[in-house]
């Protein structure tokens, strides 16, 4: 049977644990076909990010556009956008509708030495996104204060929902204190948190790019919104558990995604 085929679009992590090797070996995990436009090639690896090398916005527009004009691509994935060319790249095609069930991961940190251009177009992207997902300093970027407990990622999420989203979270997974791992949501409804056990390990590399990752494979086969965030906080948290006794690099190694071999096989 044919599977059916998404989108990511981000940064190439020479380590393997983020960016849109992640993002593939999610797809593969759910079953799905993953395709791939780069925006950026980074060095980086378990100890973090050495360099950045950006790809022109020409080359990101090709590449879309290679994509877009072929494949049936029923969702698509946001990473790192490194350069407001990438952004305005990708923009122009969610204006012209051709970006189905759009996530956008806002990755920021690894983009920092362009982070105010990259910021602006972002929020140009933004109105697009059926679902964003910055993590605590990302939703700091975007509302422009500092976002730190439960209840100031609650007010962040509403915040960047009023310029478009329809569903934001706001990802907790550096908050240490505790025994759960809590993000915030806002839906149309109001806010609510999703709260799991927290997976005590160093091995928590691309935790961000998988959840979204998992959120657009979910989009891709149909769930609504909020069933796609269960199932993917609870596939991350699997993939955290999954990687826990695991020794690749001396910093923080990358997680699990293959313990699971389909999802249903886990959320039975
Ligand atoms: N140690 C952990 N245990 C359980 N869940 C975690 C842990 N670390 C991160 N998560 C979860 O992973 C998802 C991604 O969040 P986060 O780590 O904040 O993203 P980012 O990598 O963008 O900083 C969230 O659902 C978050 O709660
Ligand atoms: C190319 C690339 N993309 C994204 C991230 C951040 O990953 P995460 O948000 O999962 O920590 C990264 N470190 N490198």
């Amino acid at each position: 049977m044919t599977p059916l085929a998404v989108l990511a679009i981000g940064g190439s992590d020479s380590s393997g644990g983020s960016g849109l090797q992640a993002d593939v070996k999610v797809f593969a995990a759910m079953r799905l076909y993953g395709a791939t436009v780069a925006t950026s090639v980074t060095a980086q690896n378990t100890r973090g990010v050495q360099d950045v090398f950006e790809l022109p916005g020409n080359v990101v527009s090709a590449q879309l556009s290679a994509v877009l004009e072929d494949l049936p691509i029923k969702a698509v994935k946001v990473g790192m956008l490194a350069t407001a060319e990438a952004a305005a790249a990708v923009t122009a095609k969610a204006r012209a509708g051709v970006l189905p069930n759009l996530v956008v991961d806002p990755v920021l940190e690894a983009a920092a030495g362009r982070r105010r251009g990259v910021v602006s177009a972002l929020e140009r992207l933004l109105p697009f996104a059926a679902v964003a997902t910055p993590n605590r300093d990302e939703a700091s970027a975007l509302v422009g204060w500092q976002v730190s407990t439960p209840a100031d990622m609650a007010g962040a999420a509403a915040q960047i929902a009023s310029n478009g989203p329809k569903y934001v979270v706001v990802t907790g997974g550096d908050m240490v204190a505790g025994d759960e791992a809590v993000d915030a949501v806002w839906t149309d409804a109001g806010a609510r948190f999703l709260r799991y056990p927290r997976v005590q390990t160093r091995n928590n590399r691309g935790t961000g790019c998988t959840f979204s990752a998992a959120i657009t494979s979910r989009l891709a086969q149909g769930d609504d919104v909020l069933e796609a965030l269960v199932a993917a906080k609870e596939y991350v948290t699997r993939s955290l558990v999954g990687a826990r006794d695991w020794d690749l690099g001396n910093g923080s190694g990358p997680l699990n995604h293959f313990d699971w071999p389909t999802f249903a096989a886990f959320s039975a």
